[in-house]
């Protein structure tokens, strides 16, 4: 398969220097997850009617319908892409922005490709491993999702990855088996995701047990327990605890030098001057799960119930405290990313001194 690296990626790959990948579903796409079987299938329960325009968008399988949610509107979307690559850049890092574009996977977007993933936002396919295949063959445009991106990312060598939050097992994943592939993409590919955690709307439980079977190292950023997303706790402990970006960086070596081959899960909580915000979100979130337990929604139903109920509770106000997470997240993929770079490079000299 031919995949475009874009010169500067190139190049900073070639010599070894730090090179941080990014998804595109989240600028194309907006935060919240998108897995919505609702009304594409007539025997599914449903909150609400679809219109002609969304029942027209509806593809094959019906999980790959538009969601409800808003996501993140042009051209806060763009403006939040340009800055979270410059974070990436103030930090020491080359960042790499991943989407497939005429059914050719780019790795890195000119400011131009970026401008256009802004701009047509939901008619870039939501693309995650399994519809790789389809986009590309199609000549299609899509927008990676994590599984998709990290798939990229491990192709051209870059081991390090930031994003927003990951996909997870939803809640009653046990019956629907609705389980993000983000999950066992991270079970198969050797590349360190660095995110905010999961959100709550998710089994967050379920989701650590089953990275878990896949045999994922998932380590909590400077706490002890594993975050979601808006709000720094989650009531889970996280299986272990880094403190630096250089531990990550080490990590990140031991699982490449042992050829483990599977990913990393870096869980980053939201900044404290942020988590005020988060918390309000968090409780509306809460709120809603009481709502559809008391109105007895389950399965399938869940997740279109609770995200129009978080919109209406919390009008809209999850962007900004989102914004936020995910430039934080950024800093410190960087920060690991030149630590990654700076510890090969000091390897490579001892091991090239002890050879002589
Ligand atoms: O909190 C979030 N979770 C997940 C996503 C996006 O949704 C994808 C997971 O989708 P699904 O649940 O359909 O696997 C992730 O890889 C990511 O691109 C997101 O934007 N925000």
């Amino acid at each position: 398969m031919s995949i475009a690296v874009a010169p500067e990626v190139a190049a900073a790959l070639a010599r070894g220097a730090a090179v941080v990948a990014l998804e595109s579903t989240i600028i194309s796409h907006g935060q919240l997850p998108s897995t919505l079987p609702f009304a594409a299938d007539p025997l599914l329960p449903c909150t609400r009617k679809i219109n002609n325009s969304e029942r027209n968008s509806i593809r094959f399988p019906f999980t790959a319908c538009l969601p409800p949610s808003p996501g993140m509107p042009y051209p806060k979307n763009l403006q939040t892409a340009v800055e979270v690559e410059a974070v990436v850049r103030e930090t020491g890092a080359i960042p790499a922005t991943i989407a497939i574009l005429d059914g050719v996977p780019h790795v890195g977007l000119s400011s131009e490709q970026l401008k256009r993933l802004a701009i047509s936002g939901r008619q870039f396919q939501k693309t995650a491993r399994r519809d790789i295949a389809h986009v590309v063959a199609s000549g299609g445009n899509g927008a990676t999702t994590v599984s998709a991106t990290m798939f990229f990312a491990h192709k051209v060598g870059i081991p390090i990855f930031v994003t927003g939050g990951i996909g997870g097992v939803h809640r009653h994943g046990e019956q629907t088996m609705d389980i993000s592939s983000d999950l066992t993409e991270l079970g198969k590919t050797p590349v360190a995701v660095i995110s905010a955690g999961v959100k709550s709307i998710l089994d967050i439980s379920r989701t650590l047990e089953y990275l878990e079977t896949q045999g994922v190292t998932v380590a909590a950023y400077r706490t002890n327990e594993f975050p979601a997303f808006f709000t720094e706790t989650s009531g889970c402990q996280a299986p272990c605890r880094v403190d630096s970006a250089e531990e990550c960086a080490k990590i990140i070596y031991a699982n490449r030098n042992l050829h483990l081959c599977s990913g990393i899960l870096i869980a980053v909580p939201i900044p404290t001057h942020h988590a005020a915000s988060g918390n309000i979100i968090e409780s509306a979130i809460q709120k809603a799960l009481k709502e559809a337990e008391e109105k007895r929604i389950i399965g399938n139903a869940i997740t279109p119930f609770m995200l129009e109920r978080v919109k209406e509770l919390t009008g809209g106000s999850s962007l900004e405290a989102n914004i936020a997470l995910v430039k934080n997240n950024a800093r410190l993929g960087a920060e690991v990313a030149v630590a990654l770079s700076n510890l090969q490079q000091r390897e490579a000299k001892r091991i090239g001194r002890s050879a002589l």
